[in-house]
């Protein structure tokens, strides 16, 4: 399976601007997409990052294994035309799945899951109704981000008349975009992993006040 993981690598994670600089964001997005591509390598895959901008895997600390199994490339057109353009378009061409970058929490179990799907479209939806990943062997589906993306996904697998599945897992319906986001991270993430490193050592921590968890941070002078 092909397997792409698109990056905006200049300026990402916008929405996190109020809580982290534009260095921070960009660590951060760095270190979810290292934890990603370690995921769907162990998973079984070899993905292609789709990336706004040049990116040297070896900047990324990945492990040996992982680094070899990974390649890059660069495309600065919008993300729908990226994603797109590397989608089957006959029957003989390779199913492909797409992966979003940022999908913290994904396991190599549960990405095996959702590569072992074998509907004609099958989606992993975010929860606020975007697209996390989804894979696709019908050569006339289209992908079309932003907004309620993951209805707008299924509109199209109907008018298609392509089979059509939706993959029910907290994990892969995890992705980072809102300060609220981070709580998971910190949660749920594996210790082992990048991203919740990452933000530990930006000084955020679980915080809970009134009953209610969310993310807190010490000032860098505090911190370690
Ligand atoms: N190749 C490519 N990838 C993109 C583009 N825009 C977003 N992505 C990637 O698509 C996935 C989902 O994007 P978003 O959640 O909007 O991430 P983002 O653009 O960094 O975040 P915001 O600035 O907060 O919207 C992530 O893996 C991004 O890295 C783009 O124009 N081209
Ligand atoms: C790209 C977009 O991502 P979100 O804005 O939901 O993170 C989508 O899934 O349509």
């Amino acid at each position: 399976m092909h397997v792409v993981v698109p990056f905006a690598a200049i300026d990402p994670k916008t929405r996190l601007a109020s809580v982290l600089s534009s260095a921070e964001r960009s660590t951060l997005a760095r270190a979810m997409l290292a934890d990603v591509l370690t995921a769907v390598v162990e998973a079984g895959a070899e993905p292609t990052v789709v990336s706004t901008a040049p990116l040297d895997p070896a900047t990324l600390s990945l492990e040996a294994p992982v680094r070899d199994a990974v390649s890059v490339t660069v495309d600065d057109r919008p993300l729908t035309e990226a994603v797109n353009a590397r989608l089957p378009a006959s029957r003989d061409d390779e199913t492909t799945a797409v992966v979003m970058s940022d999908l913290a929490l994904a396991t190599p179990d549960t990405l095996a899951a959702l590569f072992a799907h074998d509907a004609a479209v099958t989606i992993a939806p975010g929860r606020s109704g975007g697209t996390n990943a989804l894979v696709v062997s019908h050569p006339e589906f289209r992908v079309d981000y932003h907004g309620t993306s993951y209805l707008d996904h299924c509109e199209i697998a109907r008018d298609i008349d392509a089979s059509l599945e939706t993959v029910d897992s907290f994990r892969l319906s995890t992705d980072i975009d809102e300060p609220t986001d981070l709580v998971e991270v910190l949660i749920h993430g594996d210790e082992a992993d990048r991203a919740p490193a990452c933000l530990r050592g930006l000084g955020f921590d679980l915080e809970t006040r009134d009953g209610r968890v969310g993310v807190s941070r010490l000032e860098e002078t505090t911190r370690e």
